[in-house]
């Protein structure tokens, strides 16, 4: 698949609660805003990068962003879940693909993203598996048939992150394959204070 028919969606729609007080994807990790250093390891392989997020978010998202190319999502309704988020940046995606992200996650891996897009062949996701938890929020999805399978399940009252999945077709990217590649850091994620001083500590040493 090439580069422009790739879409990322990075999804800072969550109320970093665990993160106690502010916004944990504008904090500054080693010099940059967490969300940025999200976003910057997912341009290069991808032409579009939409950012789904809540409707006061947007104008902090964007000064933390600024001179990235990126668009916004606003979900409808904030506060509704993060696989409502997803079927929100995923209706904005301008690609039949995209991979959705969690913005907290500033080790994505561009080597698994292009892999996740690889994956997906004839499947509506490709989703990677860690420990028997599957990792929604750094897979690759069929857009509009995850979209619609989010629509369906929100409209029964069912938030649950793979409540879509189970009327789709997707294959799973098993742990051996992401160990094999050096990807698992990849899914490391930031939700507390310290764990924001962890990520730090691994980009620029103690
Ligand atoms: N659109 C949307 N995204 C959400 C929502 N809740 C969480 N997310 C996103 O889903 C991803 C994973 O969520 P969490 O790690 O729990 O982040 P969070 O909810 O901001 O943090 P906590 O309040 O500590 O749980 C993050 O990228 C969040 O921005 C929501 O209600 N709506
Ligand atoms: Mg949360």
């Amino acid at each position: 698949m090439a580069r422009d028919d790739r879409t990322a969606v990075v999804l800072a729609g969550g109320r970093s609660t665990r993160f106690e007080g502010g916004d944990k994807l504008l904090a500054d990790l080693a010099g940059e805003p967490l969300v940025r250093r999200t976003v910057m390891r997912l341009a290069p392989v991808v032409g579009t990068v939409v950012v789904n997020c809540r409707a006061d978010q947007r104008d902090p998202l964007a000064a933390a962003l600024d001179g990235l190319d990126v668009s916004f999502a606003v979900d409808p309704e904030p506060d509704t879940g993060p696989m409502a988020g997803i079927r929100t940046g995923l209706r904005a995606a301008p690609t039949a693909f995209a991979v959705v992200v969690a913005g907290d996650m500033p080790f994505v891996d561009p080597g698994l993203v292009e892999h996740l897009f690889d994956r997906i062949g004839g499947h509506d996701a490709a989703v990677p598996r860690i420990d028997g938890w599957f990792q929604t929020t750094q897979a690759a999805y069929r857009a509009g048939r995850m979209a619609d399978a989010c629509d369906r399940a929100l409209a029964r009252g069912d938030s649950k992150i793979l409540a879509p999945l189970e009327e789709l077709d997707w294959t799973v990217i098993e742990e051996a394959t992401l160990r094999g590649h050096g990807w698992l850091d990849s899914f490391e994620n930031v939700n507390t204070r310290t764990e924001l001083a962890a990520a730090a500590e691994r980009l620029h040493g103690p």
